[in-house]
Formats: structure tokens, sequence, C-alpha cells
């Protein structure tokens, strides 16, 4: 059998940073990038767009089994179109990302997305964002990093990042949102959002976004080494 391509996985909590540091380092390495909360966040929009109630397990696995969306990067991110629609801008919500998280929590329904997400490990390599990357869905990775940050410090980060589109937010609200989905993804049954055994975890809370992407850097590069 060909050997597999490398993977570098970032898991930890909504607002640490995965998503910038992702970016980052697979420019860097010139690697795919694999956003595995974007393929929970478009499963939450076909139920919704479909009608199909979050509480229901069996019909959600089937919408998950038949998902019609692409991935295209493109120079201003990821273009993401559902069943013939550009999605890119519902799918980046609060209100789209509780909704993933509570599609997350079926165990069939992560059974049903687990294929195509490790069909994104394609030579050079991979970097992967999510929450069970290190733990369940790539178990061989060759460099797992737990990326975390303090609720309030994350909270934060989402004021900023949503006051600078121009959005009207509430602090209070985004800490209680994040707060409440950060319960719902640490306590599910299956593949919870926790460190892998083997993880460095880095908690960027008094971290720069330059100085964590330094630091994942030298430790992937020195860990990769070491494997050869
Ligand atoms: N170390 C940091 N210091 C300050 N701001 C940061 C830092 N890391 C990320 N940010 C900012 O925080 C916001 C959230 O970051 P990002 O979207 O990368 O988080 P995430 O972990 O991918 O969240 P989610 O899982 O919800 O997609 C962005 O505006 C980003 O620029
Ligand atoms: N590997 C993953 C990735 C994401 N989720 C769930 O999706 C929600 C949205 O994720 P974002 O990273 O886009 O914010 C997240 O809260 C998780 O519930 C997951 O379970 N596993």
């Amino acid at each position: 059998m060909a050997d597999l391509a490398p993977v570098i996985t970032i898991d930890g909590p909504s607002g640490a940073g995965k998503g910038t540091v992702c970016q980052r380092l697979a420019q860097q390495f010139g690697w795919h990038l694999l956003d595995s909360g974007a393929i929970y966040r478009v499963l939450a929009l076909a139920a919704l767009h479909h009608e199909v109630d979050l509480g229901n397990e069996e019909a959600l696995m089937a919408l998950a089994s038949h998902l019609d969306v692409q991935f295209s990067p493109t120079p201003e991110g990821v273009r993401v179109v559902l069943e013939g629609e550009v999605v890119s801008d519902q799918l980046r919500t609060e209100q789209t990302g509780n909704a993933a998280s509570k599609v997350a929590a079926y165990p069939r329904v992560r059974e049903a997305l687990l294929r195509r997400q490790r069909a994104f490990r394609n030579t050079p390599g991979l970097i992967a964002d999510g929450r069970d990357m290190g733990t369940v869905v790539f178990p061989d990775a060759q460099v797992k990093i737990f990326l975390d940050a303090s609720a309030e410090e994350r909270a934060n980060r989402r004021c900023k990042q949503l006051q600078a589109k121009g959005f009207d937010v509430n602090f209070g609200h985004l800490l209680a949102e994040i707060k409440e989905r950060d319960d719902r993804d640490r306590n599910r049954p299956v593949a919870p959002l926790k460190p892998a055994d083997d993880a460095l975890v880095v908690d960027s809370t008094q971290m720069s976004i330059d100085e964590v992407v330094e630091r994942i850097l030298s430790y992937a590069e020195m860990t990769l080494r070491a494997g050869r």
C-alpha cells in the first residue's frame, strides 16, 4: 500500500485561532487544508434548507451521507457551494455554528462524515482543523496540536471580528454562546473535544497570532524531521 500523506492536526474550542493558524501553516508548507467545522456547518444549513429537525438523527444521517457540497479555495477564502447555492457567508454566523454543534453530537452523523474528511488526506500533506482531528479522524497524524484560550479571550476575539464586519454585538451573549458550545462539544459521548494523548497543548490566551504560528511551526518542523 502506498504511504499515506503526512497530517498536522489542530484541534481546540471555538475562537482559539485554529482557522487562522491552519491557513498560515497550509501556506507555509504548501499542503492541503481541511476545515472540518465547515462540513458540520454545511450539514446544519442543509438541515435548515430541507426543514429537517435538528433532533432527528436518522434524517440528519441520511442528509450527511448525500451532502452535495463543493469547497473551492479562492484568494478571498474558501468558497462553499451547497446544492448549487453559494453559502460561504451564511456558514460563518454564530447561529450556524450553534446548529452545527447540535448535529455534530450524533454518533451516526459523525460516522457518515468520516470518509469525506479522510478524503482530504492527499500529497504533499494535510493541515486538519477541528475538534477530533487528532483523536478520531487522523489518529496516526505526525503532528498533533491542541490550541486553547480562555473563554473570555475567545469571546473578545469573536467580538472584535464581528465588529470589524459591521455587526452590532453583545459581549455577554457571545461569551454565553461560546460557553454553551464548549460544554456541548466537550461533554458529548462521541469524539468529545479534548487533546489527543500525544498532542502539544498551546494556550494562546496571552499570545499574538504570529507567536502562535511561530511556536506551532517550529514544533511541527522539529517533529516531522525527527520522524524521517
Ligand atoms: N492569538 C490570537 N490573538 C488575537 N486574535 C486572534 C488570535 N488567534 C486568532 N485570533 C482572532 O480570533 C478570531 C477567531 O479566530 P479563528 O476563526 O481562527 O478561530 P477558530 O478557532 O477557527 O474558531 P471556530 O472553531 O469557531 O471556527 C479571528 O478574528 C482571529 O483573527
Ligand atoms: N471536527 C469537528 C469540527 C467541528 N465540529 C462541530 O462543528 C461546530 C462548528 O465548528 P467550527 O470549527 O466551524 O466552529 C463545532 O462547535 C463542533 O460542534 C465537530 O464536532 N468536529
